[in-house]
Formats: C-alpha cells, structure tokens, sequence
C-alpha cells in the first residue's frame, strides 16, 4: 500500500493530491492531476500576439537566470522587482513573465506561456511525460545537482549500500512500509517502481527534507543534492542506483506553441543561437603567438603535432613582416587558436616546446557556428 501524507508541522503542499493511493497506482492518478493541476485541455493556443518567456522569480535559479542572459546580450528589463513582467529589448513583441519553476512548466502545459527556463528536475516532475513538451536547449550549465534517494548512515541502514539492497531488506511489509519524505512526488513513486521496492509509502513536505528520519517521521528521503554538504551534516547517505535523474537548467516550450505561434520559432532560434555561441564559448580562451618559421605551412605542421593546439577547426596562421637588410620578409608567424579553458597550461607548455613566443590569452565571447546543433535537433523534433 503507497500512502501518500503531509509531514506534520510544515505547510502542506499546493498540488491537491495527497490522498490515499493505493500501491503505486498513482501514475494512473497523478494522471487526471496534471488534467486538474494545468488546466486548458484544448489544444489551440491561446489568441494572444506576444510571445511569453516564463523565468524563475525566485530561489536559486533566478539570478543565474538573468545573468545567463545578460551574458547573451539578452537582458531582462524589469522596471521594480515586484513587477512580474519584463521585457527583453533585443527581442521584440516577447513579453518575460517571472513565475514559480513548478509554475512555469504548469503554464507551459496550460498555454500561458511559450517557452521557459527551469531545472530539469522541476520541468520533470511537473511535466509528467507531457508530450507537449519540448526541451530546446538541455545544458545551460547552471543549478546542477541531482534527484537522490537517500538513507541514514546509522541503524538498520548501515550495511545497506545500494537500491537493490533496500529492495532486499526484510523489515519493509504491508502493514510497515518504507516510508519515503519527498517534494518529488510523481517522480518518486515512479522511480521506487522501477526499482522494485514494494511496500513504500511517500510523505511531503516543502523544504528540509533532510531532518525527516532524525525526526522519526520518515526512513529515507527523496531530493535534490549538489555538494552533498546537507545529507552529511545529517548523517545521510546516497545509495548505489539510487539516482533519478542528473539535472541543470534547461531551456524548454511547447510543440504546440512552436507550431503555431506566430514568430516563435524565429525568436527560439535566436535564443538558441546565442546561447550555443555564448556556451560553446565560456569553455574557451583565444590564444595568439608568434613563432619563427620558413613557411605558414611549416608552422602549422609544428602546430598540429601537438594535441592540444588543433583549435576549432585548426590553427590561423599569418605572416609577420618585418625590415631586415633594407628587405621586407617574414621570419615570424602570428598564430591563433581557440583552447578549452581546462587545458590553457598544457597548451602554452606545447606552444613554447615547438618555439611559440609572445603567447597571448583573451577571453572568448561568442563563437558561432555554421548551424546550431539543437536547432537541427528541434525542428526534427517538430517534424519540420
Ligand atoms: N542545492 C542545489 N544546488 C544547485 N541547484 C539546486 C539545488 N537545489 C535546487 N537546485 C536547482 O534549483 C532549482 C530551484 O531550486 P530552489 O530551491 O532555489 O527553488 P525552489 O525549489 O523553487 O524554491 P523553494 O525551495 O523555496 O521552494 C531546482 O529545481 C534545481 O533545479
Ligand atoms: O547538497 P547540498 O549542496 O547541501 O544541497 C542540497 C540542498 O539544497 C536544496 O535545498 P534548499 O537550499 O533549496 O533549501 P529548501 O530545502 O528550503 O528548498 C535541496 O533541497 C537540499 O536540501
Ligand atoms: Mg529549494
């Protein structure tokens, strides 16, 4: 029997589906939820000429957000921050509505708005396997962490090290279930299906999941973990297989909306455009150097015996001139190569092994592509 409760002492929780399931037949139930949650069954888009980006309003992915954009040329001009709508002046007729993450996607799915950005944890809690949805961009690389299950380090748990070890334990019966804390709670029945834990009951709270087994309220908990300083500090610990889902922010719409709106597919791709370019870039430095040579293609062969000087799509290579005995020549070439931030030290040491000099690093801010990749990948998934 999965029984779904509210933990005592915090506020309860704003999706009006805590009522009795019966073993993990919540999919079925949860289901009909998503028809009473989002509302607007119909499938026309709604008759308005805007287009409508939903942002996080609050919490930890709404300055990052921002600054996501901001670094894309693409800020947000909010006049007063108890304002809701804002504008993005590079973009015109979109209009930037901040709500909720958990709202966002709940509006994506009713039509009250066109695109979005959230954590992929929320944008799968709450879209339910919605095939409306659509991510357009999977890796903003922000607000990274993970949906974990977890369990005391102490007491009946000590020796348990993996799903399948939980699964096995003999304590969990009928009439004493496993009793599981967690926001996630379409997710998380799912996920103990999946793993075959049988008797499993699920409790919700909004926030300090993590005191529920001290408290005695829960055996384990369900959510999110980045650096892991929480389950430590409270004597938790993940387990073996026990990882739903690896989530970032994600830039996500709806098919229908990019199939019908109109304008929204040219302002997604530009979005896309500049947040690939801006992505692809971060990662990157630019690096220049002289190095003496007979020939540009004798420098570029020195170049490109070293594995971490093969730039993009290779180095650019140009003379330097200089006067020698009255005679304009070129001893020396001026080399330019794009090199992943990671390996900028082992790069120089290469670069000076094969007799680079003068070597120059300046931050990178775009670099575009022939094609954006996750355009291609969106219009095929729009049958486009
Ligand atoms: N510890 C964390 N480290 C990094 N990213 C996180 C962490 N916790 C959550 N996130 C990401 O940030 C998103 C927003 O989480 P946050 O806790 O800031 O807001 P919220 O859950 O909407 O608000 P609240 O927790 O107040 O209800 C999550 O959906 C997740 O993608
Ligand atoms: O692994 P860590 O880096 O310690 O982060 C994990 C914690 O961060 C989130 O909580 P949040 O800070 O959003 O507080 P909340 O419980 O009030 O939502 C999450 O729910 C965990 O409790
Ligand atoms: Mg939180």
């Amino acid at each position: 029997m999965a029984v779904f409760s509210t933990l005592p002492k915090y506020p309860s929780s704003p999706l009006p589906s805590f009522t009795i399931f019966s073993s993990f037949r919540c999919c079925a139930t949860t289901q009909s939820q998503v028809a009473v949650v989002n509302g607007r069954p119909d499938t026309k888009i709604s008759d308005r000429n805007e287009i409508r980006l939903g942002l996080p309003s609050k919490g930890r992915m709404a300055a990052d957000t921002l600054d996501l954009l901001k670094d894309c040329q693409l800020s947000v001009k909010q006049t007063n921050p108890r304002q809701y709508v804002a504008e993005i002046p590079q973009l015109s007729n979109l209009e930037v509505w901040f709500q909720r993450p958990k709202d966002i996607v709940r509006k994506l799915i009713s039509g009250d708005l066109d695109l979005g950005i959230v954590g992929l944890d929320t944008f799968t809690e709450y879209g339910q396997g919605n095939e409306d949805l659509i991510i357009v961009h999977d890796a903003l690389e922000y607000g990274d962490c993970r949906l974990s299950f977890a369990i005391p380090k102490y007491g009946i748990f000590e020796n348990i090290n993996s799903m399948e070890g939980l699964a096995q334990m003999p304590q969990w019966t009928e009439e004493k279930p496993l009793r599981v804390a967690t926001g996630f709670t379409y997710l998380g029945p799912k996920f103990m299906k999946e793993k075959g834990v049988k008797h499993v009951t699920f409790s919700t709270a909004d926030g300090a999941l993590e005191a529920a087994p001290a408290m005695g309220i829960a055996d384990a908990i369900l959510d999110l973990v980045s650096s892991g300083t929480t389950l430590k500090e409270n004597n938790l610990k993940e387990i073996e297989g026990g990882t739903v889902l690896e989530s970032q922010a994600v830039l996500v719409a709806t098919r229908r909306s990019l199939i019908q709106r109109k304008g929204l597919l040219d302002t997604t791709h530009e979005i896309l455009e500049r947040l690939e370019a801006h992505l692809r870039a971060v990662g990157q430095f630019t690096v220049t150097a002289n190095m003496r040579g007979s020939s540009a293609e004798e420098v570029a062969e020195r170049i490109l015996s070293q594995t971490s000087l093969s730039g993009l799509q290779g180095p650019t290579i140009s003379p330097v001139f200089g006067k020698r005995d009255g005679r304009v020549s070129a001893d020396y070439y001026a080399i330019v190569i794009c090199v992943p931030k990671k390996e900028l030290y082992k790069s120089v040491q290469q670069l000076r092994a094969i007799g680079g000099s003068g070597v120059l690093i300046s931050p990178l801010t775009y670099i575009f592509d022939e094609e954006t990749p996750r355009w291609r990948e969106l219009l095929s998934k729009l049958g486009l």
